[in-house]
C-alpha cells in the first residue's frame, strides 16, 4: 500500500501571510487525517519561512498517522527532529536560502556526514528517508548509508510528464527496483499532482509513501481538501 503524507508547508505559509493562527495548523493536520490521509509532511526551513520550529513541537503530539519533518541536517534541524522523535526524518540537502527543493543528495561525496546522521536518527527510534534522483550509483551509496528508506526526487518526472514525456518515468522505476533490491524503502515526492500520481504509482514497484504538498493545496482551492485527499487515496489504490 502507498501511504499519502500531506505536506502542509503551504497551510503555514497562508496563516503566517497575517501574523496570526488562521489558517490553524494543528486544526488542519487533524482535518487532512479525518478525511483520510495517512501521514503529515513538515519541512521547517532556517528561516521558517512557512513552517515553524515550534510548529514541529506542537504538530508531534496531535499527528495519530505518521509525522514526516523534512529538513537540510543542520545542528539545529538535528535538534528539532530529536527533541520531537517524528516517525520519519527525511534529509534533504537544501541551501538555506533555496525557493524550494532543488537536488537530491550526493550520497557518495556526503557518505561518511549521512551515515553519522542516518545512525543518530535510527538510536533515537526515527525511521530515516534519504532525498535522492535517480543515479543507480547514488541509490547504492544510499543503502550504504544505512538508511532505511530513499525518497526519489520527482520534479523531472513531474515537469516531462506534464509535457507529455512518459518516457521520463523509467529512470524513476529502475531506481525503484534497485532501491528495493538493496533493501531500502521508497518513497517519493516534490511536484507530483493529480495528473500524473495514478501513472507514477503504476510505474514504481514497492511504493511505500508519497508526500505531497504544494499541487493538494492548489487542487484544494478549486475542489476542496476533503474531495482531493479522497481522490489522491483513489489513485493510490
Ligand atoms: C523535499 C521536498 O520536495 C518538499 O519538502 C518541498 O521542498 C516542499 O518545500 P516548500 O514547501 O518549501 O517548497
Ligand atoms: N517531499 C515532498 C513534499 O513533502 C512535498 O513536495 P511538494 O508536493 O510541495 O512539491
Amino acid at each position: 500500500m502507498t501511504k499519502l503524507s500531506v505536506n502542509i508547508n503551504k497551510i503555514a505559509t497562508l496563516r503566517n501571510s497575517r501574523g496570526g493562527n488562521v489558517p490553524n495548523l494543528l486544526k488542519f493536520a487533524e482535518d487532512i487525517e479525518r478525511f483520510g490521509g495517512q501521514g503529515i509532511t513538515i519541512h521547517p526551513r532556517p528561516d521558517e519561512r512557512h513552517i515553524k520550529y515550534q510548529d514541529a513541537r506542537d504538530l508531534v503530539s496531535v499527528v495519530k498517522t505518521e509525522f514526516n519533518i523534512e529538513g537540510n541536517p543542520i545542528q539545529s534541524f538535528i535538534d528539532l527532529v530529536l527533541e520531537t522523535k517524528p516517525t520519519q526524518v527525511t534529509l534533504v540537502p537544501d541551501a538555506i536560502d533555496a525557493l524550494t527543493s532543488n537536488a537530491g543528495w550526493d550520497t557518495i561525496k556526503h557518505q561518511s556526514f549521512l551515515q553519522e546522521v542516518v545512525q543518530e536518527f535510527q538510536q533515537n527510534g526515527i525511521r530515516t528517508s534519504i532525498f535522492i534522483g535517480t543515479d543507480l550509483k547514488l541509490v547504492e551509496a544510499a543503502a550504504k548509508t544505512g538508511s532505511d528508506r530513499i525518497e526519489l526526487y520527482t520534479e523531472d518526472f513531474a515537469a516531462q510528464f506534464n509535457i507529455g514525456n512518459k518516457e521520463a518515468i523509467k529512470p524513476y522505476t529502475t531506481a525503484a527496483v534497485l532501491a528495493h533490491t538493496l533493501g531500502l524503502g521508497i518513497n517519493a515526492g516534490h511536484d507530483l499532482s493529480l495528473d500524473n500520481i495514478q501513472f507514477f504509482k503504476e510505474n514504481i514497484p514497492n511504493l511505500a509513501e508519497v508526500s505531497i504538498g504544494h499541487s493538494l493545496i492548489v487542487e484544494s482551492l478549486y475542489l476542496g481538501i476533503e474531495n482531493v485527499v479522497n481522490m489522491y487515496l483513489h489513485r493510490l489504490q
